[in-house]
């Protein structure tokens, strides 16, 4: 049996999503419950694209042990000096450089020969190498690439160094036989192979992603780049999820298998789901909602019988486990922290006292305390970025029938002041948006709206999510209260304050962090 490495790359390709702008806070989240995952590689971000992002790699660098971290660049000693101060104090300082290979995007976007690509590439290999003990190298569009050229750009970036060789299908196009048969091109006609460990990076524009890493490991591919629930740009990544349980379940058929701890599946997917905004669907293999529903007579009768009649994947097996602890307003901070930590949050010790008893104001509210539940606590609370930000303290909205809905909103500014505002909108929704846009000094488009219950019965949580725009950038922002319109308020403020904290001084998060 193969090890095959799990290349998490939800945090740089992922975030690449549109829509998707997570912070300094959410992105150590996700790369701590992916360290727990057991992904192989997390690669934290593209450290050249901004400050934000170069601090977000160093902060993952510095905080996760049992993973490695990567950053993306591209081939300049400015991008590869960047991912170095990011990176420079990780166990394995270990970078991940591109370049395009193909026709249409050296002739088009790179505007240089493809003897200019293969120098380039040559050299910032050979630089990189200098500082970082692992270079990986991608030939961006690898598979609308000239053949013959990309096996002799490949042997050349071996040789000068690279030890990783990554063969991205940039734009989801290829489709499994094909990209089978690359990877055993590139192992037939690149003379130095065999010195280094080779990676398959796929995109699901044609909903081939999965079977496309699937056909890279029976045809020699030694990693995969994959996402949590596939997110990425356009149409997505191969989702890791997917592939992982895929090689679990046929693992006699791939002679494959990966180190992740499988039982972590669900909440990482949860989690990412929960800081994205972005909603698994239902029928997402893996961990979409009816994943495990049986709904038809005669699935039902097989599964009562038998179960491996129509289910070849044990919820269990991706942590879905029905017997979940019940929390109430009689449960104690053991039982909590349990509960938390088993959801992939991992606060600080006065962190936990303090959303404990956030806990019993909730459960004195509610009697009892589905996992969904404290989801939204933790995440109104967990998610709190390091600096002050925009405080929302009250909302009232007088609504009637023959009335025009009026809002009245408090907030404290992050400079501590509290400030009140009163505005009216065709609806009550509609109204608190009015009057937030006359408190806040930026001006922001709303661009999506979306609510849904979390939890079941009268008094069940609302989650709303919104995504801002300002200057071509969208920002999402998730907000959950026992009332609809308090929670619309808490989602427009949350991602109001990200349009905030990147217009204003970026990297103000990091420095209290
Ligand atoms: C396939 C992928 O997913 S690649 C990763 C994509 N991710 C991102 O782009 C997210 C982060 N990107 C960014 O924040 C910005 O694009 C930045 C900061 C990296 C660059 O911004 P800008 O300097 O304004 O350049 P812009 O994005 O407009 O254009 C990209 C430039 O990089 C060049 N370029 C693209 N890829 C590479 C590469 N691998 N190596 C060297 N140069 C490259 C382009 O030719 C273009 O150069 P030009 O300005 O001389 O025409
Ligand atoms: C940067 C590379 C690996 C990439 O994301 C792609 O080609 O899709
Ligand atoms: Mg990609």
């Amino acid at each position: 049996m193969r090890k095959i490495d799990i290349f998490d790359t939800t945090l740089r390709d992922g975030e690449q999503s549109a829509g998707v702008m997570l912070t300094l806070q959410e992105k150590l989240e996700i790369a701590r419950q992916l360290e727990r995952l057991g992904a192989d590689v997390i690669e934290a971000g593209f450290p050249a694209a901004s400050k934000g992002d170069q601090e977000a790699v160093r902060k993952i660098a510095s905080i996760v042990k049992e993973s490695s971290v990567t950053g993306l660049a591209r081939a300049n000693k400015k991008d590869i000096n960047t991912a170095w101060e990011s990176l420079r104090n990780s166990a394995e300082p270990r970078i991940h450089l591109f370049i395009a290979t193909s026709p249409v995007h050296m002739t088009y976007k790179l505007k240089k020969t493809p003897d200019q690509v293969l120098e380039e590439a040559v050299q910032s290999v050979a630089y990189a190498g200098r500082n970082f003990p692992v270079v990986q190298w991608s030939a961006e569009d690898a598979c609308r690439s000239d053949k013959a050229f990309l096996a002799k750009i490949i042997e050349k970036v071996i040789d000068a160094g690279a030890s990783v060789i990554n063969i991205p299908d940039t734009v989801g196009f290829i489709n499994p036989i094909e990209y089978g048969q690359l990877f055993r091109y590139l192992k037939e006609n690149v003379k130095n192979i065999h010195r280094v460990k080779l990676s398959a990076h796929c995109h699901d524009d044609l909903g081939m992603a999965t079977a496309n890493s699937l056909s890279a490991i029976e045809n020699g591919a030694d990693q995969i780049e994959c996402t949590i629930n596939g997110i990425g740009e356009r149409a997505g990544n191969a989702s890791l999820e997917e592939v992982a349980v895929a090689l679990k379940i046929r693992s006699e058929h791939y002679q494959a298998y990966t180190d992740l701890s499988l039982h972590e599946i669900s909440r990482t997917s949860q989690l990412v789901s929960r800081l994205t905004g972005l909603a698994v669907p239902p029928n997402k293999a893996v961990v979409g909602k009816n994943a495990f529903a049986h709904e038809s007579g005669i699935h039902q009768d097989g599964v009562l019988k038998e179960r491996s009649t129509y289910e070849i994947i044990t919820p269990e097996l991706v942590g879905l486990s029905s017997n979940s602890l019940v929390l109430g307003k009689h449960s104690g901070r053991h039982a909590f922290r349990k509960q938390i930590t088993q959801m992939g949050f991992s606060p600080a010790e006065d962190k936990v006292n303090e959303l404990f008893s956030e806990f019993k104001n909730l459960a004195d509210k509610k009697k009892e305390l589905t996992e969904e539940d404290l989801y939204a606590l933790l995440m109104e609370h967990q998610m709190k970025p390091a600096i002050p930000v925009y405080e929302l303290l009250d909302v009232q909205v007088t609504y009637g029938t023959n009335n025009i809905p009026t809002a009245t909103v408090q907030l404290k500014t992050p400079q501590g002041k509290k400030v009140q505002e009163a505005g009216t909108g065709t609806g009550s929704v509609d109204a608190i948006y009015h009057t937030l846009d006359k408190m806040m000094p930026l001006e922001v488009k709303l661009k999506d709206y979306r609510l849904q219950s979390v939890g079941s019965g009268r008094d069940a949580l609302a989650q709303v999510h919104v995504l801002l725009e300002k200057e071509n950038k969208e920002y999402n922002g998730s907000g959950t209260a026992q009332d609809v319109l308090e929670a619309s308020a808490r989602a427009y403020v949350y991602a109001f304050n990200k349009v905030w904290m990147n217009a204003a001084e970026p990297q103000q998060e990091r420095a209290t962090i």
